[in-house]
């Protein structure tokens, strides 16, 4: 199995197999000087206020392409073609509440303003990122995109 990331390893939680695992899709928009965007996660859900990159459950039958467009649309606003969706990593997180797939995938074409339909708040963040506190589930990918900036020398 790949590498599980533990979030909040104090709390306890039923054991690993015992639980299902939910897909979800998650977009690391980047803009042409390579910041990305991180949105707060909105009151009544798990983690409320936390930052993290937007996204969401596929549902039923849905590929990772098409959940984050119909997320991104019904969080955002913001129309993106499936095509323009490039899988990057995925990584599961063992949460109190959830075992969690993350299919985290990279945009850097998409239609539209930023609407914050859910009443989220929005960053775009270089590195170091200026926003806190960070999804557990969200960190891994800071670590990535400063390891493709040191091989890349930007
Ligand atoms: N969108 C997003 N979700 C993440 C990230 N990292 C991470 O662990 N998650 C987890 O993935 C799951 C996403 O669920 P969600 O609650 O945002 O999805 P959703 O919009 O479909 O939820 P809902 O329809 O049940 O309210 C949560 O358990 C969340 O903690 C991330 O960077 N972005």
């Amino acid at each position: 199995m790949a590498e599980v990331l533990k979030a909040d390893a104090h709390i306890q939680r039923e054991a690993l197999g015992e639980r299902p695992v939910v897909d979800v899709a998650v977009g690391v928009l980047l803009q042409p000087d390579d910041r990305f965007l991180l949105t707060s996660r909105p009151a009544g859900k798990v983690y409320a206020g936390y930052w993290e990159f937007p996204g969401g459950k596929l549902e039923a039958g849905e590929g990772v392409a098409d959940a984050l467009a119909r997320e991104l649309h019904e969080e955002l606003g913001l129309v993106i073609a499936p095509a323009d969706v490039q899988p990057w990593r995925e990584q599961l997180v063992d949460y109190p509440h959830a075992l969690v797939r993350l299919h985290f995938c990279k945009l850097r074409a998409w239609r539209g303003d930023l609407q914050m339909r859910e009443g989220q708040s929005f960053v775009w963040s270089g590195l170091p990122v200026s926003v806190s506190p960070l999804l557990p589930g969200a960190m891994p990918v800071l670590e990535w995109l400063q390891a493709e900036r040191l091989l890349l020398n930007k």
